[in-house]
């Protein structure tokens, strides 16, 4: 039996539009694992970035379920973020971007870093703004993928856009890229 009043509409079917935390894909997790030590996400309760990071397979043809090729986040640039007066630095903009993309070059493809990335800075990012952030791992070729990400608010304002060259990381990388730091 309901009790919702028969002049109230139902509530719309949620739609399941595939994507799931990062974490709860078996290919993500490894890498989530590495995202809460990083720069940008590892501080989720803190004051200055807060991200969330999901994936769902996309339309190439080694993506499945289980090992999606597709990644976003939500993100929230806090008070400690700030650069000019009321707003996020670029810095935090462009390491948001950065750190996307990587992840998202690890998920379609492989570990990966940055070679070369650029940056536009569209509209200032107010502090307290939470948006979404989109990323499109290209192709890859034998050493490397071609990526881009942008930043976007709930309204629709595009306020950054990157692109990036990233690096698969192989065997001439051994030992480069190792985890450690005092
Ligand atoms: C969990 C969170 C992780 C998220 C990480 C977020 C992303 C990051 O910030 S990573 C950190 C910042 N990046 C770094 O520290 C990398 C520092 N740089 C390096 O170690 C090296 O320069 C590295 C590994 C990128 C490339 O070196 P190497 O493997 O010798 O590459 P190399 O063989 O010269 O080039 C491979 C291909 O990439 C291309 N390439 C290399 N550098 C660039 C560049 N700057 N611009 C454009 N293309 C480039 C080359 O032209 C080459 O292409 P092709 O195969 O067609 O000839």
């Amino acid at each position: 039996m309901t009790l919702t009043p028969p002049d109230t509409p139902p509530a719309p079917a949620a739609v399941d539009d595939g994507w799931r935390p990062l974490d709860a894909h078996p290919v993500g997790r490894t890498i989530a694992a590495f995202a809460t030590r990083s720069f940008v996400a590892n501080d989720p309760h803190g004051d200055r970035l807060r991200i969330r990071y999901e994936a769902r397979a996309a339309a190439v043809p080694h993506a499945t379920a289980a090992q999606p090729a597709e990644l976003r986040a939500e993100v929230w640039f806090g008070p400690k973020a700030e650069g000019p007066p009321g707003h996020a630095h670029g810095g935090s903009v462009a390491a948001v971007l950065d750190e996307a993309m990587g992840l998202a070059v690890w998920l379609a493809h492989r570990a990966a870093v940055a070679a070369h990335i650029e940056v536009d800075f569209r509209n200032p990012v107010p502090l307290g703004l939470t948006g979404r952030v989109e990323t499109t791992a290209g192709p890859a070729d034998e050493r490397k993928s071609s990526v881009s990400a942008r930043l976007v608010g709930p309204d629709g304002t595009v306020y950054g856009e990157a692109t990036g060259i990233f690096v698969l990381l192989g065997e001439r990388h051994a030992g480069r890229f190792r985890g450690g730091g005092a």
